[in-house]
């Protein structure tokens, strides 16, 4: 019993971020009791620093380390490991960013005898010099970028949850100035320090790496890439939101014991738990049309290999049957493939539509049906207004099927450009960063384009808007993937889930027509289960595709890599880090390895 309330807590704390706000509202009882959280974290940074140095095999007795140190409690973490560190002879310098230093984790480093090198010559801080002249603050600054890059290991406890916006001041300067001396550009979303091994030294971040979006995962200014981020207390959402999360590097998570039963998380990672309830295990009295039905308008006369994958992908994603709707050459390719699909009409438990269908200005002969196809089955999704009338001028309700009621449809790829610009949230689309730029563009989302670097900027926010816009459920597809839908709890608040679960290997060609005819899957299989309130909300069911998408292409390749990794759990014991590159894969190679996958998560 004991033992499985530690693992739902332990599950709660690797797979949920809390807003930083949130987690000052979880610490306060804990201080208000005179629990020393500040020295339980700093003791736990000076343990992660020692075992980074040990992984280098540096002694720590030869080890040279610079503690970047900012005036609020975060610089205080660092403060109280530096004395540690100090304290066990390795030789241990603070670099004061701001004009104070925490007090009592200044009496502490000062005690065990270590130096302080300010920066800003308005600081005051008690026995150091300041004051000093502007061409001095210069040559400081080239101290401290020198001890820095002579140094095994640098602790970056600049800012923590405290920040607001960009790094500014003598942070920014300094951060800067180190990225510039690494020939890095620290502007968001730019090359990482994690491309230049060997030319710097490793970097410790203290709670949050500085220069990071702490609760909205951007990358407002210049920032320090660190290869391991101590966290305490909970994640932050910057810990699992992209791109933020990928300045984090390995997360070791400290428990402080904080009372998250009630707290509400900002942020969800899919996971393996998460994942197979989504999945629909066969009893005795199922049979095909129980299963799931699956209809594809997909491929085209141009893209027939789309058709061919979606429809696979579909079909072992353990389902009933699959419908395929499309040009001849098409379904003869399909037929070839998967001589189980069936041609034509029937009646679906969901659709999966535009995968491999041009965009208007790109069609061959025959295209243009598979586009009108798609145009007329998406007017049952269009909503005007909230009293249900569809865009088709009619009432949808009195032509039969409300938009709510029509079966959830997938519009991937070349139908983005036919989606109604208000749909209920049994729309799924998917489209991947240059996709969700041009859709928000023509819908004039925000008054104005989009690009697919601002959406790959500020990700959430971007699959946020669209599903606002749109009532859609939103995937937007990336190393880690963004999905956007309804709360089923709440249905004026957004659900977002993330899942990092694939290795890079997967970015390739026909990957998005394989996740399009699992998202249908799921889908089909969820609509046909039980009653609609038992069913899980579209986006649970649509990131559990996304995480048994991701699960298949590492199963096909073998890699360890994943675009994202649960934190250690800090006194948990080690986790086996082992790191498999393992090899290249195509799409149909996905496919093969989505029952094993299936398999893995029922099992
Ligand atoms: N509340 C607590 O008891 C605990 C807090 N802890 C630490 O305390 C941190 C939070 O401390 P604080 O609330 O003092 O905040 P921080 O230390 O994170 O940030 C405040 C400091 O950063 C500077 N700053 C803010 N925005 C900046 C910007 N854009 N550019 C440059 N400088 C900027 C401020 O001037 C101030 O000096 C946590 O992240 C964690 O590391 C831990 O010790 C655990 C316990
Ligand atoms: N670096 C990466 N790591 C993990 N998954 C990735 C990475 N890059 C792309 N993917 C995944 O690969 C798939 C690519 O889909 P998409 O861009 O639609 O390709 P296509 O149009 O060729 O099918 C998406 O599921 C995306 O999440």
């Amino acid at each position: 019993m004991g033992e499985s309330i530690d693992h739902e807590r332990l599950q709660m704390l690797r797979f949920n971020a809390y807003a930083a706000d949130t987690v000052r509202e979880l610490e306060r009882p804990l201080l208000d009791d005179g629990v020393p959280l500040m020295r339980m974290a700093a003791a736990a940074a000076a343990h992660e620093a020692k075992r980074m140095l040990g992984a280098q095999g540096v002694a720590l007795e030869d080890a040279n380390v610079v503690v970047l140190a900012g005036a609020g409690d975060n610089g205080g973490d660092g403060l109280f490991a530096a004395a540690q560190l100090a304290g066990e002879d390795a030789r241990v310098t603070v670099v004061a960013v701001g004009r104070g230093l925490h007090d009592a984790g200044f009496a502490a480093f000062a005690h065990s005898g270590g130096r302080v090198l300010v920066l800003d010559p308005e600081a005051e801080i008690p026995g150091c010099v300041t004051g000093f002249s502007a061409g001095e603050a210069g040559e400081r600054l080239r101290v401290a970028v020198d001890l820095v890059n002579q140094a095994d290991l640098v602790m970056d406890a600049m800012t923590g949850i405290g920040v607001s916006g960009a790094l500014h001041g003598i942070a920014a300067t300094l951060t800067s100035a180190l990225l510039d001396s690494w020939g890095i550009d620290g502007r968001a979303g730019s090359e990482t320090i994690q491309d230049h091994p060997g030319e710097r030294p490793l970097v410790l971040a203290v709670d949050t790496p500085s220069g990071i979006g702490v609760d909205d995962g951007t990358l407002p200014g210049p920032y320090l890439t660190a290869d391991r981020t101590v966290m305490f207390g909970a994640l932050k959402p910057c810990a699992m939101l992209p791109p933020a999360a990928y300045a984090c590097g390995k997360v070791t998570l400290v428990d402080f014991g904080f009372d998250i039963d009630e707290a509400e998380p900002a942020s969800e990672m899919m996971d393996a738990d998460l994942a197979s309830s989504a999945i629909l295990v066969p009893s005795v009295h199922d049979m095909k049309y129980t299963r799931g039905v699956v209809g594809l308008v997909t491929g085209s006369t141009r893209y027939p290999g789309a058709a061919v994958l979606g429809t696979n992908a579909a079909a072992r994603s353990g389902i009933g049957m699959v419908r395929y709707l499309g040009p001849q050459r098409a379904q003869d390719l399909v037929l070839q493939a998967l001589p189980e699909a069936v041609i034509g009409k029937g009646h679906v438990n969901a659709w999966v539509v535009g995968s491999g269908v041009p965009a208007s200005t790109d069609t061959a002969d025959g295209d243009d049906i598979q586009r009108e196809t798609i145009t007329r089955l998406l007017a049952h999704y269009a909503l005007v207004d909230e009293s249900g009338t569809n865009d088709d001028g009619g009432d949808a309700a009195a032509q039969g099927t409300h938009p709510d009621a029509m079966p959830p449809i997938v519009v991937d790829a070349g139908a983005l450009d036919l989606l109604p610009a208000r749909v209920p949230g049994n729309v799924v689309i998917t489209p991947h960063a240059g996709e969700l730029a041009g859709l928000l563009t023509r819908l004039d989302t925000i008054n104005g384009p989009v690009t697919a670097d601002q959406v790959m900027s500020a990700p959430v926010r971007y699959a946020q808007l669209a599903h606002e816009d749109t009532g859609a459920t939103v995937v937007l597809k990336g190393a880690i993937s963004v999905i956007a839908g309804t709360d089923p709890y709440d249905n004026d608040r957004t659900r977002i889930l993330l899942c990092g679960r694939a290795p890079a290997w997967l970015g390739t060609a026909g990957a998005g027509d394989v996740l399009a005819g699992m998202i249908g899957a799921l889908l089909s299989q969820s609509d046909v289960s039980g009653s609609p309130d038992d069913a899980p909300a579209v986006a649970d069911t649509v990131a559990a595709a996304v995480y048994l998408h991701g699960l298949s292409a590492a199963i096909a390749s073998h890699a360890t890599q994943c675009g994202w990794r649960a934190p250690e759990i800090y006194g948990a014991g080690e986790r086996n880090t082992g790191y498999v590159a393992g090899e290249p894969i195509i799409a149909s190679d996905v496919i093969r390895a989505i029952p094993q996958a299936i398999a893995k998560l029922i099992g």
